[in-house]
């Protein structure tokens, strides 16, 4: 699959900080890949860096093919950007918002005007248009920025927390919209986000990132297998077969913990692989098996994980 952003040991200083230190990642052709991390682990100076608004202090950097820093306005043509700040003008209507957008990212005059009822139309602005953009609702204006972040039918997508101040039936229509971006329309996004069940949800990849540096990247499942050890499983069995399953399960030195609540069992502390050999040697002794649950962790248990192992790396560290 092609790759539309190949980042090599890029690197941005401000001063003493180093906001984004020897990232390398590649980010492929309509994936929705997640940018995840703490306040300040860098992904705003990424979102920048990869959209030619700020020159890396050192690494390479391609976007679409093109260099960021001296190809940054014919970039910017296939790139859209939803920033934190909306910055959208409070004064000027929503239609005035959209039409002087749609004229510096160069759609075509003719296009225009039905772009725009389209792109109003689909965020449920239509017959607001004319009002002005400071009596808006937060989560109107939050639409409204990304409407014009997607006048000019980007390739790519940057959108930073983009849930910010919607409520959940539009939380909800925003990760509608992200999925049919991506799936119907092939637009690549990346996503900068603190809320993991929406990443959990959205991305087909993830990044985690902590003070500047990758920890780790990938699908949400493939991390929780990486990341996360030994998680829990439940399983149904009959209430005669207790005790010859709880003097199975003691016997096998994998099981860190068992429980149990009437027929059913909790064990924690079992990895993935040792599944199989669990269910075997339950049958072995002619324990009835009902249903069997293995909860796989979260991405949110990944990203705790990930920032536990890096937390206590930097603590032994000199
Ligand atoms: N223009 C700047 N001048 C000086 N330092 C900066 C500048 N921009 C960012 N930084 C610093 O770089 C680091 C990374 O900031 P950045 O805004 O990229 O983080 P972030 O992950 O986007 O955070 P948040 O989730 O809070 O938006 C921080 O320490 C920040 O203070």
């Amino acid at each position: 699959m092609t790759a539309v952003i190949i980042a090599r040991q890029l690197s941005r200083r401000f001063g003493h900080t180093l906001a984004v230190d020897a990232l390398t990642l590649d980010v492929r052709q309509g994936e929705i890949f997640g940018f995840l991390g703490h306040n300040g682990a860098g992904k705003t100076t990424t979102v920048r860096l990869l959209n030619g608004l700020l020159p890396p202090s050192a690494g390479q950097v391609k976007v679409l093919g093109l260099d960021p820093v001296a190809e940054g306005p014919a970039l910017r043509r296939h790139t859209g950007v939803l920033t934190e700040t909306t910055s959208l003008d409070e004064r000027l209507s929503a239609w005035d918002n959209l039409t002087i957008y749609a004229d510096l990212y160069a759609v075509p005059r003719r296009q225009v005007r039905a772009r725009v009822e389209e792109l109003l139309a689909t965020f449920g602005l239509a017959g607001r248009e004319h009002e002005r953009v400071g009596s808006f609702s937060k989560g109107m204006k939050q639409r409204l920025a990304l409407a014009r972040a997607l006048l000019h039918r980007p390739e790519l997508l940057f959108l930073d927390e983009p849930a910010a101040g919607l409520d959940p039936v539009a939380t909800r229509q925003l990760h509608e919209l992200v999925l049919h971006l991506s799936r119907a329309e092939g637009c690549t996004v990346f996503l900068c986000t603190h809320n993991l069940a929406e990443a959990q949800k959205l991305c087909d990849r993830v990044a985690v990132l902590r003070q500047g540096r990758l920890l780790a990247l990938g699908t949400p499942t493939e991390l929780a297998r990486q990341v996360v050890r030994g998680q829990r499983l439940e399983i149904e069995t009959e209430a005669e077969a207790l005790p010859t399953a709880l003097a199975v399960l003691q016997g096998l030195p994998y099981v860190a913990e068992i429980h149990h609540n009437g027929d059913v069992l909790q064990l924690a502390g079992v990895e993935r692989e040792s599944v199989p050999g669990l269910v075997a040697s339950l049958t072995r002794e002619q324990v009835p098996i009902y249903r069997i649950m293995y909860q796989e962790p979260t991405l949110e248990d990944v990203y705790f994980a990930l920032h536990d192992e890096a937390h206590g790396a930097s603590e032994e560290s000199p």
